[in-house]
């Protein structure tokens, strides 16, 4: 593993992310550029666009993407079936115990995401144990939720940030074409911890707005790093289909 070049005092790191961009540089299973060497140059893109930080998943891609780019890393590992094409309730599976997320901060991750939604852990672990076993290792957790009580729940558990990122893909969260910038808002407006706007941000305008109304940073994956993704909206529109969200 590669040392941070960031300093793991948490709030510089929280600084260095004030209304700035993270990319999330991921591939689904399957996907051409599910490749580590792929991975580490869209986040090399990333860095040369202006990002503050990458989004990665899986402690290859995690380790690399330190070692390669200089910019501070969000990881997690996604493990078990998503249902982001089902729309089926999967169940926890980003960063989903607290193995896999010990994994990730033992990869290099200054930060790590996992899903914060009341569900059942698969090891039976409360998030709160997650937390404290991430920080025990030297890096901040970043609470991914649907609704606004898991928002809150996961603060008072000592979530060091809150993203909206299983907003539309977990019970209890509307399923929008774009992204959920009334939770983004509503979190911001109730907890202290920095409140990051994450889920089917499309557009640079979009971004800006969840900034405008509260977020902390802004994390955009599909839109600028999922070519695949994006050939099929082209592809279906073209066609006369309804293109996927
Ligand atoms: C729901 C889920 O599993 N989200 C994942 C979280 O890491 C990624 O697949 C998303 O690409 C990421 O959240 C960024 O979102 P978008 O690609 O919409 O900009």
């Amino acid at each position: 593993m590669t040392a941070s070049p960031y300093p793991r005092d948490p709030q510089t790191l929280l600084d260095a992310l004030a209304g700035r961009l993270i990319v999330s540089c991921q591939a689904p299973p399957g996907d051409p550029m599910r490749d580590t060497d792929a991975l580490v140059l869209l986040a090399r893109c990333a860095h040369a666009g202006g990002a503050a930080a990458i989004r990665a998943n899986e402690p290859e891609a995690v380790a690399a993407i330190r070692a390669e780019v200089d910019l501070p890393v969000v990881g997690l590992w996604k493990d078990g079936d998503t249902g982001v094409d089902t729309g089926v309730d999967t169940g926890v599976y980003i960063t989903p115990t607290v193995r896999h997320a010990l994994a990730v901060a033992g990869a290099g991750a200054d930060v790590v995401a996992a899903d914060a939604t009341d569900r059942p852990r698969p090891d039976g672990s409360a998030f709160a144990e997650l937390v404290a076993a991430v920080h025990a290792a030297g890096a901040l957790v970043m609470a991914d939720v649907a609704t606004h009580a898991e928002g809150l729940a996961a603060a008072a558990q000592g979530a060091d940030l809150i993203s909206t990122t299983l907003s539309g893909y977990a019970p209890g969260s509307p399923r929008q074409a774009g992204p959920d910038l009334g939770l983004v808002a509503s979190l911001a407006a109730a907890v202290s911890v920095p409140v990051v706007a994450e889920g089917r941000l499309h557009t640079p305008e979009q971004a800006a707005e969840a900034l405008a109304r509260g977020a902390h940073s802004v994390v955009v994956g599909t839109a600028i790093t999922a070519p695949t993704a994006l050939t099929r909206r082209f592809a279906e529109a073209v066609e006369g289909r309804t293109p996927r969200p």
